[in-house]
């Protein structure tokens, strides 16, 4: 009798995002430097670091908000390909309201503070072209309920909404066309403390059912800890360390991470 085996079946995964040697300076001050990531689909990078060490500069190249000096990005998207730096003014926001949803630390940056919650959202849904209001009244909600707003304020404008909700509306905006790829920029920095857990909660939740690529930015090692599988440390504009969350929690190899992780403690 002779046996026959099949060949092992090896699910190659690739990244749903990669980013390539990128560099961006301003002025005098080189904010990253030579810098690659890259995101598995359903997982949350974080990226942490002290002020002034280049993430938040790295999430907006991310978002193709600010555009490197050098290197590539691409994201493995069906429609997708190329280099999306090379891409023009117009292609970039549209792959961007479409594909990727950003969070931003300061409410100002993603929302118009003075009009309604729902509208906020919806006008993320008129980008990509939805004109019914009946459907984008609907599709609001449903995104605002996701993200754990109270929807008896759908109507309230963020501006007279507590740090919380002001989250909760940009998270809703960010999720509303069911993005790739969410960016989360200090997404819980500046609430209360106890404030602060329910955003994360919401957002490890969203992040199980939905299985979302997330980025994570944050100089608070316990939300990195909390949301991320992976983690990337930043420092000087450039990457030290980087490896699974367990790893760099419990056994940091660069001496700046150790300080990072033991300053924590
Ligand atoms: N638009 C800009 N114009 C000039 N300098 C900038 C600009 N954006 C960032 N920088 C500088 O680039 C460096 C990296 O800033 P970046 O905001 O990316 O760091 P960060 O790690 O996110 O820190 P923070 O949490 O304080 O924002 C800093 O020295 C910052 O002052």
């Amino acid at each position: 009798m002779t046996l026959t085996l099949d060949a092992p079946r090896i699910v190659e995964t690739r990244p749903l995002l990669e980013v390539h040697g990128v560099s961006k300076s301003y002025g005098p001050v080189q904010a990253v430097r030579n810098v690659s990531a890259h995101a598995y689909p359903g997982e949350v990078l974080g990226i942490v670091g002290e002020s002034g060490s280049g993430k938040s500069t790295l999430l907006r190249m991310m978002n193709l908000e600010e555009i490197p000096e050098a290197g590539s990005y691409t994201l493995d998207l069906p429609d997708v390909s190329g280099n999306l730096l090379e891409l023009d003014r117009f292609a970039r926001r549209m792959l961007c309201a479409t594909k990727i949803g950003i969070v931003y630390q300061n409410p100002h940056l993603g929302l118009l503070m003075k009009h309604s919650s729902s509208g906020n959202v919806a006008e993320r849904l008129l980008v990509a072209g939805e004109r019914s209001f009946a459907t984008l009244r609907a599709a609001a909600t449903e995104a605002l309920d996701a993200s754990e707003f109270p929807l008896d304020r759908l109507d309230a404008p963020p501006i007279e909404l507590s740090g919380g909700m002001q989250q909760r509306v940009q998270l809703a905006k960010a999720i509303a066309l069911e993005p790739a790829l969410l960016l989360l920029d200090e997404p819980t920095t500046g609430l209360d403390v106890s404030v602060q857990a329910l955003v994360l909660d919401t957002l490890k939740r969203l992040q199980q059912d939905r299985q979302i690529t997330m980025v994570i930015v944050s100089h608070d090692l316990g939300v990195i800890r909390t949301l991320a599988d992976r983690v990337m440390v930043m420092r000087r504009g450039e990457v030290v360390e980087t490896g699974l969350a367990d790893q760099i929690f419990q056994d940091p190899q660069h001496p700046y991470t150790q300080q990072l992780v033991h300053a924590k403690l």
